[in-house]
């Protein structure tokens, strides 16, 4: 019986280039069964590459999974996704418990804080999921070797991560104290999502940004509602900012700051400091200038639409090619590619990947922002509905935000969605399946939604893209 193969590689040194040559040979044999070799290697063990893997022994492949570190899961799951999710609900949490339950009579005192506690549950959350994911591959038989090495955190110059004072999301994701003065360099998904841990647990939270908006890629209009409740919630931005010097002499850390055109400069005080700054594709070790394949000029692995490289037999996926650096692309991403080398169709639209910041409220969206769509020069219409006009969310406290749909004007297909409120990541599937299936906002519309639910909101914006909504 073919067992499970896991072979891990702890460690600095990464894949070595014969490790690669190795891949071309098996490609090149054509994946002939009966034999003892792999017919697929995956390198790296995240979402895109385990995923492939056990996809890639689903359809009968030989494969081998190879992951440096000690856990399977990848950035996602040990120091990305998963464990800022786990802190996200628990200082969400402590935050209710401290400002919300007693809007709904439940009386409480002495609300604390047990960061240890706090960590151990994230922590407990990262092992069990890491784990499950060795349990899927023994289930799939097969050996698995996965290949997709993810992407690291940006550095930004002069500025030197050394995940104590200086940290990157994996330190903030680990602080043992909660810092008095957070800066976060960076309004875009980590920033946010680590700044909201922070600062609800009570750290002051000053987020400097590059760009002149926060979250730069998403619709203007939710973007700057988002901007005023995460100030609401006490988080102070300096946009057209950015950091030119950092001073770790002293016992905290002392950043210059100037305008981003340039300008007068100012000192901010600091007792951590969050690099947020984006993420940039991970291929050291692998030599790949060595064997040819060609890489753009930020270093993403260029593939083709069947996730082939210019190199024979060589595929690439996840966070290291371009395209949304997200986990659930890099998943889709892996079963396409595999489902290609197996004679089969694959399918990843990029344009309909959704995202989400998983934030309270979360923001979520799927297809091309009003932004976007004007560029394009179709003629659309727009159609909103606020929270507070939804009966669930006005009976659970907690309307704020909307869902915004565009549509072109000629045929009502809908282009994009965008939601703001606590539960966007779970509400924007219903418009992803819309957008997937080129469906109208009458057809959202016509849909018998459940009540009281917050999806209302999602159907009653569809009517006021066609038509006029009922409840406001
Ligand atoms: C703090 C944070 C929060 C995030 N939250 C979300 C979220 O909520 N939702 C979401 O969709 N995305 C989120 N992301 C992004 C998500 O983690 C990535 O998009 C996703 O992990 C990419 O998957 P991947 O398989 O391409 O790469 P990775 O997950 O980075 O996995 C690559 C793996 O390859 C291994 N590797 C690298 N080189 C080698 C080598 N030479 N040999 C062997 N192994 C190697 C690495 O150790 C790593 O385990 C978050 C990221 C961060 C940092
Ligand atoms: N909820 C999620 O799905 C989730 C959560 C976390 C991370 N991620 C993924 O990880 C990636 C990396 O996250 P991130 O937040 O680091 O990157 P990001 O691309 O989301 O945001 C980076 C922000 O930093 C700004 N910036 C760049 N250089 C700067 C500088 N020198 N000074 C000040 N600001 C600067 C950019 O304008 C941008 O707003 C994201 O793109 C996303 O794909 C996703």
């Amino acid at each position: 019986m073919a067992m499970a193969n896991l072979a891990r590689r702890k460690g600095s040194s990464l894949l070595s280039s014969e490790t690669l040559r190795y891949t071309f040979s098996l490609r090149s044999r054509g994946f002939a069964s009966g034999s003892d070799e792999n017919d697929v290697v995956i390198i790296g063990g995240g979402p895109g590459g385990y995923v492939a893997a056990i996809k890639a022994a689903q359809l009968g492949f030989k494969t081998t999974c190879i992951e440096k570190r000690g856990a399977l899961g990848g950035t996602c799951l040990n120091v990305g996704c998963i464990p800022s999710k786990a802190l996200l609900h628990s200082s969400h949490m402590y935050h209710e418990a401290k400002h919300s339950f007693a809007n709904h009579g439940v009386k409480v005192s002495n609300v604390e804080i047990d960061l240890d506690a706090m960590m151990a549950q994230k922590n407990k959350a990262v092992s069990n999921l890491t784990k499950g994911i060795e349990g899927l591959f023994k289930k799939n038989k097969g050996k698995h070797i996965i290949i997709a090495t993810g992407s690291d955190v940006k550095s930004l110059p002069g500025v030197t991560i050394d995940e104590k004072k200086i940290v990157s999301s994996t330190g903030a994701l680990a602080l043992t104290e909660i810092p008095k003065k957070l800066v976060v360099i960076g309004a875009g998904y980590i920033g946010l999502e680590m700044g909201s841990v922070w600062g609800r647990i009570g750290s002051e939270v000053t987020v400097v940004e590059f760009a002149s908006e926060i979250v730069p890629t998403m619709d203007a209009e939710i973007r700057k509602q988002f901007q005023r409740s995460l100030e609401k919630q006490g988080m102070k931005f300096k946009l057209k900012t950015k950091v030119v010097g950092v001073d770790t002499s002293g016992d905290g850390v002392k950043l210059t700051v100037e305008p981003s055109a340039g300008g007068e400069q100012t000192i901010i005080e600091a007792d951590v400091v969050l690099v947020s700054a984006g993420r940039t594709p991970f291929t050291s070790g692998l030599n790949l200038d060595k064997i040819g394949v060609e890489t753009d000029k930020i270093g993403r692995i260029l593939v083709n639409e069947r996730f082939a490289t210019n190199v024979s037999g060589v595929y690439a996926i996840g966070d290291v090619i371009p395209g949304p650096m997200l986990a659930h692309k890099a998943e889709e991403d892996g079963v396409a590619c595999v489902e290609y080398l197996a004679g089969k169709v694959g399918h990843v639209d990029y344009d309909k990947v959704p995202g989400v910041v998983y934030t309270n409220p979360e923001v979520a969206s799927v297809g091309k922002t009003e932004e976007q769509v004007k560029e394009t020069g179709v003629e659309y219409r727009v159609g909103k509905f606020p929270f507070m006009a939804n009966s669930r969310a006005k009976a659970i406290d907690n309307a704020e935000g909307l869902v915004k749909i565009i549509a072109e004007k000629e045929t009502d297909k809908i282009l994009g969605v965008h939601i703001m409120a606590p539960n966007a990541g779970e509400l924007i599937h219903e418009a992803a399946i819309a957008l997937q299936y080129d469906a109208s906002s009458e057809d959202i519309a016509r849909v018998c939604h459940a009540h009281p639910t917050m999806s209302e909101a999602v159907k009653e914006a569809a009517m006021a893209t066609y038509d006029k909504p009922i409840h406001i």
